[in-house]
């Protein structure tokens, strides 16, 4: 990693080590954006690279039993990687529950705050983090976000996650589940995956990660980043985002940025990089990216559909049965998800890991 300039070392010092967060380093009152959060002019999200001729899909599933619905979604994954659900049954009031939670848990005292930091919290299912990979990061996000491992296992620890967020958290994972296994049957079936088999949609399900992102407003938001580019590892990955906006999804045939504008109760999904691999690159996992606002705190909840870590995947049978070549060998996901937390953000590379 090249020198840093020594008052990113105060920065980070101050960030990382004392624990503070970008939340606790904005809440100084900082005037200037440091250093260490300006992204280099290539990097930057130009309005000139900003498409205004994409959308991605907003899809009813009020019908599950509609066959158009289940076509969409399909399309949609194969087309887009990205799409909005609205209609989808999880309640109004558990989604701002839990967009409160985060303003809330957010809103703590430093030093209440930083109980959880990761290494220091009291479980190892919870864990207070700060940008992406700040060991292998030469430019930081600015992003804190508070992660819950939320295996049934993991549950067990729940007396031990923040009180001002938990129930919040776990209500809107339960609530969320149904949808889930509903996109994953469709998803799935659209693979030729026929039967609704328990034993293959499991792992698929058992180890989600709730995220709480945090995105303090920041003085110059075109200068920075929120969440560089990336594409997502998880199978979907099903994301509540406030009404804020700031998402951005790569468009696949011009590579522009299409902004994902927020829609009041709706959720977006994103195809990841194991669905991918799974479908032998039928469905895309799509490059994304987040910017801050220039007044406002943003809040987000992805809830990732990560695999066992000892779960091995690579191209379904049912993909391959017509004697298409399998673009991908078989990896464990212990081993490509330690892969993609190793290193700073890299827009779609982490697939290469997997790549024949
Ligand atoms: C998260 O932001 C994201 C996520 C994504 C997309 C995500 C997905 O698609 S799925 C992701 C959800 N899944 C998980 O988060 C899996 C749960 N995580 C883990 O199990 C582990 O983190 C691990 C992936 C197995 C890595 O473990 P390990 O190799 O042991 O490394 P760590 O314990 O995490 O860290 C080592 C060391 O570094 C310090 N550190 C690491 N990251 C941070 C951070 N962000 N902030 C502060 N400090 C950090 C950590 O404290 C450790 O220090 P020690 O002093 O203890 O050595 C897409 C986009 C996103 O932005
Ligand atoms: O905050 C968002 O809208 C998206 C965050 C994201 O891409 C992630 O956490 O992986
Ligand atoms: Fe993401």
């Amino acid at each position: 990693m090249p020198p840093r300039e020594p008052n990113s070392e105060k920065i980070i010092d101050f960030v990382v080590n004392k624990r503070n967060g970008i939340k606790g380093l904005v809440d100084t009152g900082i005037e200037t954006v440091p250093e260490l959060y300006i992204l280099p002019l290539e990097e930057r999200l130009e309005p000139n690279n900003i498409s205004n001729h994409h959308s991605i899909p907003v899809i009813d599933v009020s019908n599950w039993d509609d066959p158009k619905v289940t076509e969409s979604i399909c399309k949609a994954a194969e087309e887009w990687g990205f799409f909005q659900i609205i209609n989808h049954g999880v309640p109004l009031e558990v989604l701002d529950a839990v967009k409160e939670a985060s303003h809330r848990f957010f809103g703590l005292p430093n030093e209440e705050r930083k109980k959880y930091w990761v290494g220091n919290s009291p479980t190892e299912t919870v864990a207070l983090k700060t940008s992406f990979a700040p060991l292998a990061e030469t430019v930081f996000e600015w992003k804190d976000f508070l992660s819950f491992r939320c295996s049934p296992r993991d549950l067990e620890s729940f007396p031990l996650w923040p009180p001002v967020c938990r129930d919040e958290v776990v209500k809107y994972l339960e609530s969320a589940k149904p949808v889930i296994r509903k996109l994953l049957e469709v998803l799935l079936k659209g693979l030729k995956v026929k039967e609704r088999d328990k034993t293959r949609e499991y792992p698929l399900i058992v180890s989600p990660v709730v995220n709480l992102n945090y995105y303090p407003h920041c003085l110059k938001p075109d200068l920075t980043g929120g969440v560089f580019p990336h594409s997502d590892i998880s199978t979907i990955t099903t994301l509540l985002q406030d009404e804020n906006g700031g998402l951005y999804v790569r468009a696949t045939d011009d590579n522009s940025w299409i902004h994902v504008p927020p829609v009041n109760g709706a959720l977006v999904i994103n195809v990841g990089d194991i669905l991918q691999i799974m479908s032998n690159d039928r469905y895309k996992s799509i490059e994304h990216r987040v910017v801050a606002n220039g007044s406002k705190d943003r809040v987000s909840v992805p809830i990732f559909l990560d695999l066992g870590a000892d779960v091995v995947f690579g191209p379904l049978p049912e993909v391959l049965e017509s004697g298409e070549q399998p673009l991908y060998k078989e990896v464990v996901f212990s081993d490509y998800s330690k892969y993609f937390f190793s290193k700073k953000h890299e827009g779609k590379k982490t697939i290469d890991f997997a790549r024949i």
